[in-house]
């Protein structure tokens, strides 16, 4: 389906549930993994969101939990990391981790042995490898030729995904529908109606997935085809929309004009309220 450029939704009062992708949707993209920085404002924001959510917030992410929490710290929220394959239920509780194969390890030291060299990252994420060629964009075919060929040689049961700048390599089961369905089974998920937020080909799954569910699916800086039912122009538009739809209430009276900043021209109209 083509990308269709509705009106970033106004949210009505109710009970929502809020997923949300961090890098390119609440981050802007940055040369290197490790160069992100969370600021004082976007922490501030999150916290007030999940108080005013009653917790049913929740990060869907690409990047390990123990990444996320480094990157956010000292908050802790609730998380599916590694697009699904780690969990933290509660942001006080214990992280379900994942397996490591492996077999993976001994692949990503073949690919960093001939990429490294040449600015590209490998990022080892136990049962994920990310392969970042954002320094060196001309590596990014040979890098996904040779994840492809590192595909065969794993059992079955793995995929190769393109990621923004780059290629990983995952299982099936790691996907971001399947998170967001789990934390849509519990408290304090369950009976709301989920909303996510994402930039990137490995949120589709997690668009296709709140759609089915009713929920309001909304992608950022969408480039062509995309599930999402919405789009928001940028980062800066998407923390905006937080801020108007879920922020502190106090700022709420700047709703009307925050909402017309962060719409992409369309022919549709939003949801009613
Ligand atoms: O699911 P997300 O939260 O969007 O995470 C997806 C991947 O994000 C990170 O990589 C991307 O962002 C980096 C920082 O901007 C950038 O340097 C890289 O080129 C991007 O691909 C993260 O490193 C990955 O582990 C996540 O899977």
């Amino acid at each position: 389906m083509n990308i269709q450029t509705d009106l970033t939704p106004r949210l009505p009062d109710g009970r929502w549930a809020l997923f949300l992708d961090i890098d390119g949707t609440l981050l802007e993209h940055a040369a290197h993994p490790d160069s992100v920085s969370v600021s004082d404002d976007l922490r501030l924001l999150l916290e007030t969101v999940e108080r005013r959510l009653d917790g049913a917030l929740a990060f869907i992410t690409g990047r390990s939990i123990a990444a996320v929490d480094g990157l956010f710290d000292p908050l802790k929220l609730r998380i599916a990391g590694l697009y699904g394959l780690e969990h933290r239920l509660t942001p006080d509780g214990q992280i379900e981790a994942a397996d490591e194969p492996a077999d993976m390890a001994a692949l990503a030291d073949e690919i960093e042995l001939e990429l490294a060299s040449q600015a590209v990252y490998v990022e080892r994420k136990g049962p994920v490898l990310a392969i970042h060629t954002r320094a060196a964009p001309h590596l990014l075919i040979r890098a996904t030729e040779l994840v492809e060929a590192a595909l065969a040689r794993l059992p079955k049961g793995y995929r190769v995904i393109a990621g923004n700048a780059g290629v990983e390599l995952m299982p099936l089961e790691a996907a971001k529908g399947a998170a967001i369905r789990r934390f849509m089974q519990l408290d304090p998920f369950s009976g709301r109606r989920p909303v996510f937020l994402g930039d990137d080909t490995s949120d589709e799954n997690g668009f296709e997935t709140v759609n089915a569910a009713g929920g309001i699916s909304i992608r950022v800086k969408p480039q062509g085809e995309t599930a999402a039912r919405f789009a928001i122009a940028d980062v800066a538009s998407a923390i905006a929309w937080l801020e108007a739809n879920f922020g502190a209430v106090d700022k709420q009276a700047n709703r009307d004009d925050v909402m017309a900043a962060s719409r992409i021209p369309t022919e549709a109209s939003p949801p009613s309220r």
